[in-house]
């Protein structure tokens, strides 16, 4: 199986992304992570941009033993002479030059016709060379220069030592069988190309740039360069992940794997979002929230059958948890039995067809149902003893400068209505009000709590109560994505334990019932 080399440049090209600056500990803290993940070449920075930059490179490089450590440089002295300084302390240093060599950035950037930008590489490659045993050479723009130009730039990088030339599609222009058949026709016509590791660098612009990578890694190249989370320039870099894992998975067909070790990717991808604060989207591949997660109910089911049927990859290869199988709208009785197993509810045929009718009823309300919320849910249902007060409907006004007021509609045992409306301190206290006044029971409320089951700002609320009455209290607890319905439901629980227990009491003492 052939090798292919991880150039990892998060902390380079990675950081160039709109809004990242990395401080010198969180630079650091990443390398040693690149390096658990087992980066080949980790790309620490771009020295000659700053006296801090210069610093972190040096802080990188006491740390990271185990892998190249690089720079990147424009073509000047001056930028070399900072990367000589910032990686003065590295184990096994490699400059990185960068000119770019395409039509557009000659005529209008460097304003070099293409005898100038062969001098100047050359030249910059030649001066990298009296402090580097190592340097790689980047044809900036390269998937927009002329192909017979391209061949000369990587015969002259050769030619002037440098070990790696990599041609990047740097602004994300190429398409994958142009991209491969730049490689085969370097590969194939610049002599010397076997003394040097040919490289790739792509960007996502029009989102190809893990297939760009792989089409040049399919035409012969030995690294290929990327970043954790695909962070970089615009749309950003090659994802690594996305790379590393094509190829494990697709090994039948590209015969080429990195050593990277895939278990520390997860890991590393959280780090790199928690300390870039770029958040990774759910759906992204391999590292994504839901990478690894299922909704609907033909998919669980095939994989509650089988994992192969809906994965192609375990999340334990990369490190993750699980997979997960997520409830919500879509999902089906064979998932939320197993569910409800893995919750340590044992319900037979009829409480397990009750409770999936409850459930898709809160589904539809709520876009993801968690395990707190089925045990909310399960818990509210199984809930034992009679039910003198049901909620049957309830209304709130509130407005900032009105007095909140509510109407509450609660069927009693015997099924009759009682309805009632009420002004309060708040559309709680409101309600509460409503509610008092339409079962004539007086309470004393002696504690109220609230907290959020879920997370998101459709999590369910929980709400608990406490009445008293004389000697006797009760709790209540009431569950709903709307507070003030769990706020309601909580209360009539509490009331219902309270009528309970007084009943019971006064059963025992030969009296009857008030309510
Ligand atoms: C494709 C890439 O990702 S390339 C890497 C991009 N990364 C960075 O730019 C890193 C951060 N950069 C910086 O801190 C600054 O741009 C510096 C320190 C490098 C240079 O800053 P300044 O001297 O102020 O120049 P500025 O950035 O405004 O312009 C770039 C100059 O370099 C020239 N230049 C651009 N690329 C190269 C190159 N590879 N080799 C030599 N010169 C180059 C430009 O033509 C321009 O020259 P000019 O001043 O004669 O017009
Ligand atoms: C410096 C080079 C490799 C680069 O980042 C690019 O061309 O995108
Ligand atoms: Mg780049």
């Amino acid at each position: 199986m052939r090798k292919i080399y991880v150039f990892d440049t998060t902390l380079r090209d990675g950081e160039q992304s709109p809004g990242v600056s990395l401080t010198t500990e969180e630079k650091v803290e990443i390398a040693i992570q690149l390096q658990k993940l087992g980066i080949d070449r980790i790309e620490a920075g771009f020295a000659a941009a700053s006296p801090g930059e210069i610093e972190s490179i040096r802080a990188v490089s006491r740390q990271v033993k185990n892998a190249t450590l690089l720079s990147l440089a424009r073509c000047h002295m001056k930028d070399i002479d900072a990367v000589v300084e910032a990686l003065r302390e590295a184990e096994d240093p490699c400059l990185h030059l960068v000119l770019a060599t395409s039509p557009i950035h000659r005529e209008h950037k460097l304003h070099m016709d293409k005898a100038k930008i062969l001098e100047t590489a050359a030249s910059a490659i030649r001066y990298g060379r009296k402090f580097f045993s190592k340097v790689e050479f980047s044809a900036e723009d390269a998937s927009r220069t002329e192909i017979d130009f391209l061949c000369e730039v990587t015969k002259m990088a050769i030619d002037a030592g440098a070990c790696v030339v990599n041609l990047p599609d740097t602004v994300g222009f190429a398409t994958p069988e142009q991209f491969g058949n730049m490689f085969k026709t370097i590969k194939s016509s610049v002599p010397g190309i076997e003394k040097i590791q040919l490289s790739t660098h792509c960007h996502d612009d029009l989102g190809m740039a893990t297939a760009n990578t792989l089409a040049a890694i399919a035409n012969g190249v030995d690294q290929f360069e990327g970043t954790i989370n695909g962070i970089g320039e615009r749309a950003g870099n090659t994802c690594v992940e996305e790379v590393a894992l094509a190829l494990e998975t697709r090994s039948d067909f590209y015969g080429a794997k990195t050593s990277l070790n895939l278990s520390e990717i997860y890991r590393t991808s959280r780090m790199v979002s928690k300390l870039t604060g770029m958040s990774v989207p759910g759906n992204k591949a391999i590292v994504g929230a839901n990478a690894f997660a299922h909704e609907s109910g033909i998919h669980q089911d095939g994989m509650l059958k089988n994992r192969s049927t809906y994965e192609i990859i375990t999340p334990e290869t990369i490190g993750a948890s699980s997979s997960k199988l997520v409830l919500g709208k879509h999902s089906g009785r064979h998932a939320f039995k197993e569910k409800l197993i893995d919750l340590g509810y044992e319900l037979n045929e009829e409480q397990l067809n009750i409770a999936f009718a409850k459930f898709k009823v809160l589904a539809d309300r709520k876009k993801n149902i968690l395990s707190e919320d089925i045990r909310a849910l399960l818990d509210e249902n199984m809930a034992e003893g009679p039910k003198p007060l049901t909620l049957d409907n309830i209304q709130v006004s509130y407005g900032n400068k009105t007095m909140p007021t509510a109407a509450v509609r609660i069927m009693k045992e015997n099924g009759d209505m009682v309805e009632e409306a009420a002004v309060g301190n708040g559309s709680v206290d409101a309600v509460y009000q409503a509610i008092a006044k339409a079962t004539g029971i007086i309470a004393e409320l002696e504690d109220y709590t609230i907290h959020s089951v879920t997370h998101g700002t459709d999590a369910q609320g929980e709400v608990h109560v406490v009445l008293r009455q004389g000697e006797t209290s009760a709790s209540g607890r009431g569950v709903s994505t709307d507070v003030i319905e769990a706020s309601a439901k909580a209360y009539l629980e509490a009331m219902n334990r309270l009528i309970s227990r007084q009943d019971r009491e006064k059963r025992r003492e030969g009296n009857i019932v008030i309510y």
